[in-house]
């Protein structure tokens, strides 16, 4: 083993599980530092300038007080492409990519669709680039997330209309706009805290996570609501749930009017899409 990643080893041993400090030395080495994947695994030494020295320093800093990884690289893939996502914004979770996947195989082309609750952009910005005719409009409360979402679609060429907007407060006049609505809102109850890891509970904005434990649908129930009016006829809301909540989510959406309403389960079988129709 090289001395550098002798050196990365020992000091992330004290916070990361074995595997972690593994995998985190590779990207380290190759993706911050730029050592090629054949030299590291071949075990050659990485000569640092005083300047990459400091670069190493402050990243090993920041991986012991447990910062994503995905905050220090500045970037994250969802459903193929890369995203700048920094702190103040959500980073996207494979089940998104998910949530994506199943409405690019549901939804038409053509469709006027609105995002509540954007954060990176990851789900607007991908479905605008996979169905180029569609009408693509994204909210956010966040003024950074938005300032985020916005650079993001800017490098990945997406046409997405962005808003500032309070989806808890805000007063809509856009009556039957929409063909889909949706959103991956909070939905991490506060008693949930206790089990949640440190780069998530530390890093990650609260904003984008949690929701009070005596009201824990908040978001789906007025974004239900607007979807009684902002929806066309037949229109639908496509949900990223609380694993949790989706017996509850089905009762809320039927006796709120909507039909065909279905859960779907993600890749580790958990209840966590909910689709529904206008
Ligand atoms: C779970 S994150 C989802 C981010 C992104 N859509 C994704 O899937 O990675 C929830 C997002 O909702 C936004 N949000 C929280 N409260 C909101 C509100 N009252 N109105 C609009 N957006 C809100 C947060 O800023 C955050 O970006």
């Amino acid at each position: 083993m090289n001395k550098i990643v002798a050196y990365i080893r020992s000091r992330l041993q004290p916070y990361y599980t074995a595997e972690e400090v593994s995998a985190l030395s590779r990207i380290v080495c190759c993706d911050l530092l730029g050592q090629a994947p054949t030299d590291y695994y071949l075990g050659k030494d990485i000569a640092l300038s005083p300047k990459k020295e400091q670069e190493l320093e402050d990243i090993l800093q920041r991986l012991s007080r447990f910062e994503p990884l995905q905050y220090i690289e500045g970037r994250t893939l969802f459903l193929g492409r890369e995203f700048w996502v920094a702190p103040g914004v959500l980073i996207p979770r494979p089940e998104t990519e998910e949530l994506v996947e199943l409405m690019l195989k549901e939804i038409p082309a053509d469709a006027r669709i609105l995002d509540v609750g954007t954060g990176s952009g990851c789900i607007a910005i991908s479905l605008a680039k996979e169905l180029p005719d569609a009408l693509v409009t994204a909210w956010d409360v966040s003024p950074e997330a938005l300032s985020v979402a916005r650079v993001n679609a800017r490098k990945l060429q997406a046409n997405v209309r962005f808003v500032e907007c309070d989806v808890l407060a805000c007063q809509v006049d856009e009556v039957g706009l929409y063909d889909v609505i949706v959103s991956n809102p909070p939905y991490v109850t506060e008693a949930e805290k206790a089990d949640m890891e440190p780069n998530v509970l530390q890093w990650e904005p609260s904003l984008a996570l949690f929701v009070p434990d005596d009201d824990p649908l908040r978001f789906y129930r007025r974004i239900a609501v607007l979807g009684r009016d902002m929806l066309a006829d037949g229109g639908r809301l496509y949900f990223e749930i609380n694993r949790a909540y989706g017996r509850e989510m089905v009762e809320m959406l039927r006796t709120m009017g909507y039909v065909r309403v279905r859960v779907k389960k993600d890749l580790s079988q958990n209840d966590r899409f909910v689709i529904a129709e206008k």
